[in-house]
């Protein structure tokens, strides 16, 4: 099974260290979200990995060996960089069966890739008359070109539409139920929420957590539930009562220590009607936030 392995890798540009001792596992078999602010070192981490930006300190290798090593790289490692890296005169079924030509794959590929990213009916249109969204598709179509084992998407989903942002969430997560090893990178924790295993969140250039994405939701206080009733009070002492610890906030509860499931019984079983019973997905992001407030460059002045 192909990992990626990343030890110690560090990137100075001038006096400035953009990518600080950072150390990681990408895992077959699961999406490894990178997270980070605008800036964090993302971009050049990804850039190492796959040979594009020399570290200054410590090495990144893909199934044991250096990416310049691998002998037949788009075999081994799909990525997506920059959508719009894309000959824009070229129709998208040329520009894939260059690559695959260029790149000694069977032509099949090109018709496998073109299904699996939904651009069969626009195989024939030239890519620079591609929406976003379809340059989206056409880079990864390219990526998974070489039935990788091995996939590195930078910012997939960044200028996608909901349908856009669906489709990739499912790509990504069906690429690693096929065993394959899935690095994306977002600065929006939302979107790893949803899609990722694991988080390996960086700011300033270093590795914040490193932890998979049920540990990240227990820590950042997931469990806290919004509560709605029109007898406010009365709950809020059944709650506390029953060891859950709450706040009142604008005319609702704010539940934490007992899951929504446990809410809802004791509500019923004290008769107590409810109008809303809501996990808070905000504490995702505040926690998010709250782990890389020290990290992010330039802040918004708060007046
Ligand atoms: N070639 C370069 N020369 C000098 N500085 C660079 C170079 N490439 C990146 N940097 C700097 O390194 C830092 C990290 O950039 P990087 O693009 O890796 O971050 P990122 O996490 O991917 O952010 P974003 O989401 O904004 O792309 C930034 O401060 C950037 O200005």
């Amino acid at each position: 099974m192909t990992n990626i392995d990343l030890r110690g890798l560090t990137k100075r540009y001038g006096p400035d260290t953009v990518v600080d001792d950072v150390s990681f596992t990408v895992e077959p078999g699961q999406v490894t979200g990178f997270l980070g602010p605008n800036g964090a070192g993302k971009s050049t981490t990804m850039k190492m990995i796959i040979g594009l930006a020399a570290p200054t300190r410590g090495s990144v290798t893909i199934g044991g060996r250096l990416y310049g090593d691998l002998p037949a790289p788009l075999t081994e490692v799909g990525v997506l960089l920059d959508a719009g890296a894309v000959h824009g005169s070229r129709n998208a079924y040329d520009h894939l069966r260059a690559l695959a030509v260029s790149n000694g794959l069977p032509r099949r590929r090109v018709d496998d890739v073109l299904a699996r990213t939904g651009l069969e009916g626009v195989a024939g249109k030239r890519a620079g008359r591609f929406s976003l969204g379809m340059r989206q598709r056409l880079g990864i179509a390219a990526a998974l070109l070489g039935d990788p084992r091995v996939l590195i998407f930078d910012e997939p989903v960044n200028g996608l539409d909901t349908d856009g942002i669906r489709w990739i969430r499912e790509l990504l997560r069906s690429l690693a139920g096929e065993g394959r090893a899935v690095l994306v990178s977002s600065h929006l924790m939302s979107e790893m929420a949803q899609t990722a295993d694991h988080l390996v969140v960086i700011g300033q250039g270093r590795v914040i957590a490193d932890t998979g994405i049920a540990e990240f939701l227990r820590a950042g206080g997931e469990g806290t539930v919004l509560v709605r009733t029109p007898e406010l009070s009365v709950f809020a002492l059944h709650l506390t009562s029953a060891g859950a610890t709450v706040d009142t906030r604008a005319g609702a509860l704010v539940v934490s220590g007992m899951t929504s499931d446990e809410i809802g019984k004791l509500a019923v079983y004290h008769d107590i009607p409810l109008s809303e019973l809501t996990p808070q997905q905000a504490s995702l992001e505040d926690a998010y936030i709250e782990l890389t407030k020290d990290s992010i460059e330039y802040q918004g002045a708060v007046t």
